[in-house]
């Protein structure tokens, strides 16, 4: 749905001291049809940048952007406009017209876009009441909670029936509960249009709750994409250990310390138990945490195993073979 393709964005100097900014440096991804897509990052690693550059609010440097086909790059400012149609953008402080009912608000893209009034007030009824707002058409912005304000952001988004949104860092300015609504409002409309999201976020309980994949973004590139499930067994993921952080317990010298993923059907076993009674050794659990990712029960343990990594060979492939992913810490050979 959405492919980008070595994609360059560099700002002027700020002033005549200044120095140029490249913001990225070569992006490539690829957001499937239907996918909800995380893109995590610490704060000036690009992630606005790059969200904004999907739907041309900003323009690239170099490199192409296609949305659902059409390469947005080559496009001049009305056809533009008439291809934004086609992507919703939510924004972190809602962007809401403090002058408008949220009826009217839902309505700005439409008016603005010559849909006749009728037609309008219409589709803003029918995006109102799949946000779950129909009873607050003709309230003001001022009379809605941070939440209300986000779903009428979403209504608005969703107006003229886009085929992507886009969200930027859409659960930022909300309490812990509001953005579980929130979440799961984006993930209902996901499912029941098959709009797909592209979000950016500096919480990686975003990407736990929602995100069917997720890419990590350092210095304006890339280091790092892939279905969620896939990266909790990639070695070293760098997003597997953000969304899974177990601590800092390393055990004891000379002892084995191994890390191990497992999803599925391989999270309701008793692995720990099992191994110790099979193997006659001591398991210590370092740390261990099971979650919901999207839709999959997935864990990861610390364990720490006595002695070297040679006489825990037979173990160690044995939980390889059950089809859990393993990675040694540390040990001696
Ligand atoms: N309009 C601009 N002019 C100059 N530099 C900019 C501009 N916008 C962003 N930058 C710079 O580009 C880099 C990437 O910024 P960007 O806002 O995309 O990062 P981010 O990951 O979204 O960070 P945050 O989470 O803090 O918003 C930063 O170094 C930032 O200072």
């Amino acid at each position: 749905m959405i492919t980008i393709t070595d994609l360059h964005k560099s700002y002027p100097p700020r002033n005549a001291k200044g120095e140029t900014v490249e913001a990225l440096k070569g992006i490539d991804l690829t957001v499937a049809d239907g996918e909800i897509f995380g893109v995590v990052g610490q704060s000036g690693a690009g992630k606005s940048t790059l969200l904004r550059c999907v739907n041309l609010l900003e323009r690239p440097t170099s490199g192409t952007i296609t949305v659902a086909g059409q390469d947005l790059t080559t496009l001049g400012e009305a056809e533009l406009r008439v291809a934004r149609h086609g992507i919703g953008m939510v924004f972190q402080h809602f962007n809401l017209l403090s002058s408008r009912t949220v009826a009217e608000n839902v309505e700005f893209g439409l008016e603005i876009t010559g849909v006749a009034k009728a037609a309008r007030r219409a589709r803003s009824a029918e995006v109102l009441d799949l946000v779950g707002l129909s009873d607050r058409a003709s309230a003001y912005p001022s009379q809605l909670s941070g939440g209300q304000k986000q779903r009428v952001g979403i209504a608005r988004a969703l107006a003229g029936n886009p085929k992507v949104l886009l969200s930027d860092e859409a659960t930022s300015s909300l309490d812990p509960e509001t953005t579980d609504s929130i979440l799961q409002l984006l993930k209902e409309l996901n499912r029941k249009l098959g709009v797909t999201i592209m979000l950016i976020t500096h919480e990686m309980e975003v990407v736990k709750r929602i995100c069917t994949s997720a890419a990590l973004i350092e210095g304006g590139r890339i280091v790092e994409s892939g279905n969620v499930i896939d990266l909790l067994n990639t070695p070293k993921s760098k997003i597997a250990h953000a969304l899974f952080p177990l601590g800092e317990s390393r055990g004891e010298p000379g002892n084995t310390v191994i890390e191990i993923m497992y999803a599925g059907h391989l999270a309701d076993e008793p692995i720990v138990g099992r191994m110790s009674r099979e193997f006659g050794i001591d398991v210590n659990i370092l740390g261990a945490a099971v979650e919901i990712v999207s839709d999959h029960r997935v864990g990861r343990m610390r364990l720490e195993l006595p002695g070297s990594v040679a006489t825990n060979a037979v173990p160690i492939a044995r939980l390889k073979d059950s089809g859990l992913y393993v990675e040694v810490l540390e040990g001696q050979l």
